[in-house]
């Protein structure tokens, strides 16, 4: 049976720590606030919307949220976040990804101000953590996968690491993410040949393909450690992971379950950026 690695135990480890930083905080009169620009009613963006106010309710951290139209123009959304920028009250910016197809996403990302990206989409935050340099702000979904490995004591040190994903928000920062920690990263995307015997000789295997119980056994081997960042819907209309988590439950060392997973951890690790944006601002 495989130890089912939960995200709740790691986001009330983060949590715990923050605590003392945000009365610090407040002490000096700083109350860190997050701001989250919302276009539409997408259900990702819904969910974890509700995630991050129960977090932020729970740990003192004041959120105000922008919930505009999918038909807003770029220039429109410009201004918000311009208006967001210059607002001292507002400590973190967070709009949702995908932004809708009308708006220029590039345009938008080099808008948040470096110093209030919390989900680090502007460029400037981004080359840091290609340079190698992890002292700013990270992307929330890299590192909350990340941060279950670490608070579960899973050394990266030399390990052989598979991503399955290559995008600018998962694959490529949580690739570079890993090699700071001396891991051997492979990225496998949909083009990869052979991707199970890829999986299989793999100490850890870091999944965000997006497809409902895609991985079965056969890309698992007994010493697997699982970390599913995959998020979709199953023909149940049930969410679910990358991994079909029955079939290979007991066949493997351990895993993270979808829900209750990286998912769950995500939006502390978000709120933790906030605290460190108010931390070096004030
Ligand atoms: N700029 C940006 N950054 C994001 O990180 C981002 C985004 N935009 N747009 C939307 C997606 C989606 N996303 C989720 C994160 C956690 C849960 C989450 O808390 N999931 C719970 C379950 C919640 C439920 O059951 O509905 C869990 O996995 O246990 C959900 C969705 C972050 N995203």
């Amino acid at each position: 049976m495989a130890e089912i690695l939960r995200g709740k135990v790691v986001a009330d480890k983060i949590k715990e720590k923050m605590v003392e930083r945000i009365k610090k905080l407040n002490d000096k009169g700083i109350e860190p606030t997050l701001a989250i620009v919302r276009l539409g009613e997408d259900p990702s963006d819904i969910s974890y919307e509700k995630g991050i106010i129960k977090s932020a309710e729970k740990l003192g951290i004041k959120t105000v949220i922008k919930e505009e139209e999918v038909s807003l123009k770029t220039e429109e959304l410009v201004n918000i976040i311009e208006e967001l920028n210059n607002d001292d009250k507002i400590s973190g910016i967070l709009v949702f990804r995908p932004l809708p197809k009308g708006i220029d996403e590039e345009v938008i990302s080099k808008t948040i101000s470096p110093e209030k990206d919390v989900d680090c989409m502007n460029p400037l935050n981004l080359a840091k953590i290609f340079e190698g340099d992890m002292s700013g702000f990270a992307p929330g979904t890299p590192k909350a996968a990340i941060e279950i490995l670490i608070n579960n004591n899973i050394d990266l040190e030399g390990k052989n690491v598979v991503v399955i994903n290559r995008s600018l928000v998962v694959g490529k920062p949580l690739a570079m993410m890993l090699l700071e920690k001396n891991a051997t990263v492979t990225i496998c995307h949909s083009r990869t040949k052979d991707l199970d015997k890829i999986t299989k000789d793999a100490d850890i295997v870091m999944t965000a393909l997006g497809r409902a119980k895609f991985l079965d056994e056969k890309y698992f081997n007994k010493d697997s450690i699982i970390i599913d960042i995959g998020v979709s819907m199953d023909e149940d209309g049930k969410m679910s992971g990358d991994v079909d988590f029955e079939n290979v439950e007991d066949k493997v060392a351990k895993i993270t379950p979808v829900p209750r997973g990286v998912g769950s951890v995500t939006n502390t690790v978000l709120l933790d950026n906030v605290v460190k944006g108010c931390e070096k601002r004030a």
